[in-house]
Formats: C-alpha cells, structure tokens, sequence
C-alpha cells in the first residue's frame, strides 16, 4: 500500500497529479511542495478590477483528443463547467490565422478552396504537395528534425513558412532543431505506420477516456474561463485542501533528495520530509538540481533537455483597431528572428475585455530559441526594450499608430522545453531499471501543452497505483 506521496512543484502537472492521487483511497497523504508564493506555475492571469483579464501563460486550451477531454472532465468535476468560455470552429478566431511576411498579413489556407488554389505567401496549391506527399517514400532515420521531416515529404516551402511559424506559435522554438518524433507524434506516427502523412492522419489509434460530449455537439476549437486560466489552478488547489489529505506547501524550495531506507528523505531550506515515492513536477533542470550523486546517469540525460525564454507582452488599447479579425499572426524566422508572433485575444474571448467601452487586447510574443541572439541575456534586458519592440510590432504589422493605453512586460524564463532529436530515448529506461520510486511528470518529458501535461500527471498516477483513477 502506498501511504506518503510526496508532488514537487505546483505548476498544473504537480496540482493534476495531486488531483489524481487524491481520488484514490490507496494514497493517505500526499505533500505537495511549490518553491514560489503561488501555484499554478505557467498558469498565470492578472484579474484588473475592471473586469479585463489577461493572460501571461497560456490563454486557449484544445478541447479535442483524449488529452481534451480528459482536462474537460477535470474542469467539470471542480464545478468550473459554468466558467467555460468556448470557441466554435465557426467562430472567426478558429478560421483566420495570419502570417506575417514581405511585410504584409496573409490569411492561412482553410477549407477546400485553400486546398485548390494558389494562395500567397505559397507558390503552388497545397492539394499538390499533400498528393505528391503520397508518393515520398518512408524516412529511414529513428528520429530527425522537424523542418527535416517536412522538407522531406511536403517541400521546402511548406518547411520554410508553415512550420517555421507553427514551431515558433507553439514550442516558441526553432523547427530546425526541434525533434518530429517528439513534438508532432502524430506526423511521425503517420509516416510509421502507413508511410504517409495524408493516408496515416485518416485514421490513427485511439487513447480512450470518458467523452466530453459537449465540446462535440458544439463543436469547440478551444476554451478559455471567465476569471482567466488560472483559475484552474485555483480551483485543483482548494480542491486538494478540502480533500484533507493534501498537505499544500507554497514557498517550500526542494533543496536536495536522497533515497531512503523506506523511500526517500526531501530537504527543504528549513526541514525534512520522508515520502514513498516522489513524483517530481519540475522541469527537468530543476529536477537536475536537487538529485542526488548515484543518479549520476539520470542527471546526464536530463541536462540536455532544454528550454528557452520568452517575452509576454500584454497590451490594451482603447477602440477596435485591429484591421483584420482572428486568432493572429505568426511570422517566420525569416521575417523576424525576435518577433514570434501576435495574439488577438480580444477576438476569441472578448468577455476578457474591460466591461465599460470598447477596447483591444493583444499579446506580443517575442524571443524564445533566438532570444540571446536578439536581446542578449534575459538577466540585462530592459521591459522598456521589449515594452518597445513589441509596440513598434504592433504599429508596423496591424498599422496601429497610438500607444496603447495599458500594458504589461512578463519575461517568462525557461518556460517552454525543447525536445531536440534523440528525446525519446532520453528518459525513462534509467529510472525503470533503477527501480527508483520517482515518477517524472510535467513539460520537460512527453508534451508542452496544457492537456498533455494534465494527462502525462494522471498516467504517472496511474501505473504508480497499478489502476485506473
Ligand atoms: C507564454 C506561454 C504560452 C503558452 N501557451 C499555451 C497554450 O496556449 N496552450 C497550451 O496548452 N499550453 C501553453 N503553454 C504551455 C503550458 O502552459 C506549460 O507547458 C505548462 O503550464 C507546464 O506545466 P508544468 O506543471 O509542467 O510546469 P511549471 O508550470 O513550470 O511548474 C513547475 C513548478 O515547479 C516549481 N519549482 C521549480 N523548482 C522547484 C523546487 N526546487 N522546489 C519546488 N518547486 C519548484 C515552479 O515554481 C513551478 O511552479 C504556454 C506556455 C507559455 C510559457
Ligand atoms: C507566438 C508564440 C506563441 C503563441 N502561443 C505559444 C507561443 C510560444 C504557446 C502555445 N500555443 C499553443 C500551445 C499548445 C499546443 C497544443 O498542443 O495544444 C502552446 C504551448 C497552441 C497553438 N497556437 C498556435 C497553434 C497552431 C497551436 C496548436 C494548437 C492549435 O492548432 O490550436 C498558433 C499561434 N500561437 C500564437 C499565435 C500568435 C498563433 C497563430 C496565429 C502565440
């Protein structure tokens, strides 16, 4: 029997996870241990007392896949269902996105008529490219880098715009050196097992968990809450602490672990705490830091998992200014290494408005995998540079020449991992022969995104039990 579980970190895979042990009666205490003030981790809002939310994180999470609807069911049981600001695939914000390029905004192909014809910034119909696609035959290496993989079977242009901004849109990272195995498991996968992408995405294997009918019958593209993302966050918290078997502990930095007689012994700055078995939430770095000599091994892989730094900046303006309506625009390495891209948010959740007069607000993203490149060490940067930047970005791409009325710099350092080729093999196999009682949870490790790193928390849960939760 399981007794003491011990979660490092209280980002969303910490709180998941304690969410999970917490719903089986095999766990009798569960400690979990945040270093900051809050939890939540990159799940981060600023609720203006005018009504206005912004988002500093993430802002619109997927409904679809397994990985949807099992953060859907998540949000139901915390009774946050009433809370949902969902977006349709009919709504605007789902069918426009933009490319920033040659100085101007282009609408990505949707549709069939996107298909067909030659739409700008392209130089061919991508019917061409998805039919000829058929045709490539199947790669031959275990792993290979993103633009690699597209260059290969879709064409350099396709490499060299869509995905270039896409990896930028996503992993803020450089499609060049990300990994197609472990950022697009989909795509890799297709190619495996039906050695094309166009027949493989047709029909792939199913993760099954409880469906989430609403989000079907209404088809949702994304959704949001009205008091902003972190209140999920929130919500798992008060959730855990009215559970009573949940030890929460904020401004509580895990110093140091060492494997014990029983399990392991954590040092805190002012104490210890014995525990089974650890989850670690961490990022792989953190995690680094505070094992122990005789995880030699383990300390080597993790190392290479890196990350990169991003600037968030949140601006409003007064009036509707923007000249098209969407979800924003990305721009390609090509156009502008700094520039990651824009996000209208006032489009897909104009409930996050102030309530009183009509006004705009946007997210400028910027740096993430050429951050040094361009602004140097994230430690000597100045929030009026970046304030700066990100203004002028605004007035040169959307032709918008006031100043905005208010705004908000977030230097987000280290927040998205980077799965560089060979990341599949890192992790793993050390811990299962070691028979550590670690599990390792949270972004570093088997996806970025909001849901994965829910689901990845409810798996480790899972095989620690032995059952399904
Ligand atoms: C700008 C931005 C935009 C994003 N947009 C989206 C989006 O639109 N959709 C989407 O799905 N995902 C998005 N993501 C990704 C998603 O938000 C993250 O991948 C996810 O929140 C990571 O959660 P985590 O729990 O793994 O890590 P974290 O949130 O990093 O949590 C780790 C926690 O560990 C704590 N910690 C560190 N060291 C110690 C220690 N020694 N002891 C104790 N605690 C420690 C930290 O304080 C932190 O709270 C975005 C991310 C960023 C940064
Ligand atoms: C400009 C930088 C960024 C923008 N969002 C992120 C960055 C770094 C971070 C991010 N965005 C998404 C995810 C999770 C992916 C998932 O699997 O759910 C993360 C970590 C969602 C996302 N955003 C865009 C795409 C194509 C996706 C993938 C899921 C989907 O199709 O909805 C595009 C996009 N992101 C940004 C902009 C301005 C943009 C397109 C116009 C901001």
């Amino acid at each position: 029997p399981m007794t003491t579980v011990a979660v490092l970190g209280g980002g969303i895979g910490g709180l998941a996870a304690s969410y999970y042990l917490c719903k089986s009666p095999q766990v009798t205490k569960v400690i979990v241990l945040e270093s900051s003030s809050r939890f939540g981790g990159w799940l981060w809002s600023t609720r203006r007392s005018d009504g206005a939310v912004f988002e500093h994180g993430p802002r619109g999470i997927r409904p679809a896949g397994a990985v949807g609807h099992n953060t859907l069911n998540m949000v139901d049981d915390l009774g946050l269902g009433g809370d949902i600001l969902p977006v349709p695939y009919s709504h605007v914000a789902s069918k426009n996105r933009y490319v920033y390029m040659n100085r101007r905004l282009h609408r990505m192909p949707s549709g069939l008529s996107g298909l067909l014809r030659t739409v700008p910034p392209f130089s061919r119909p991508l019917l061409l490219s998805v039919a000829m696609e058929m045709l490539v035959k199947k790669g031959v290496e275990e792993d290979e880098s993103v633009h690699s993989f597209v260059s290969r079977r879709l064409g350099k242009e396709l490499a060299d715009i869509a995905v270039d901004s896409l990896c930028r849109g996503v992993f803020a990272g450089d499609c060049r050196k990300l990994s197609v195995r472990s950022c697009f498991p989909v795509l890799y996968d297709a190619e495996q097992r039906r050695g094309s992408l166009t027949l493989g995405m047709l029909k792939g294997p199913q993760v099954r968990v409880e469906p989430w009918p609403r989000s079907v019958t209404e088809s949702w593209a994304q959704w949001s809450l009205s008091r902003g993302v972190e209140s999920l966050p929130e919500s798992i918290a008060e959730f855990l602490q009215r559970s009573g078997r949940v030890e929460l502990h904020r401004e509580a930095a895990v110093q140091q672990i060492s494997p014990s007689a029983s399990g392991w012994t954590i040092s805190l700055e002012d104490g210890v705490v014995s525990a089974d078995h650890i989850i670690s939430a961490l990022p792989a770095k953190a995690l680094v830091s505070i094992l122990p000599p005789s995880c030699q091994p383990l300390i080597q892989l993790l190392q290479d998992i890196a990350t990169v730094t991003v600037a968030v900046v949140n601006l409003e303006y007064e009036g509707s200014i923007l000249p098209v309506s969407g979800f924003g625009h990305l721009l390609p390495s090509s156009e502008d290494q700094a520039l990651l891209g824009v996000v209208y948010d006032s489009v897909p959740f104009p409930q996050h408005d102030r309530t009183n007069g009509r006004t705009t607000r946007l997210t400028v993203m910027m740096g993430g995998a050429w951050f040094h490149e361009v602004f140097g060490s994230p430690d000597t940067v100045t929030e009026e540079r970046l304030l700066a930047r990100a203004t002028e970005a605004v007035h040169c791409h959307l032709g918008v020449p006031t100043a905005p009325s208010w705004s908000r710099v977030s230097l987000q350092r280290d927040c998205i991992p980077q799965y560089y080729p060979g990341h599949f093999r890192r992790v793993g196999d050390f811990i299962r022969e070691n028979n550590l009682s670690l599990s390792l949870i949270g972004s570093s490790y088997d996806g970025v995104s909001v849901n994965d790193v829910i689901f990845n928390g409810r798996t480790a849960v899972e095989q620690l039990l032995g059952t399904g939760v």
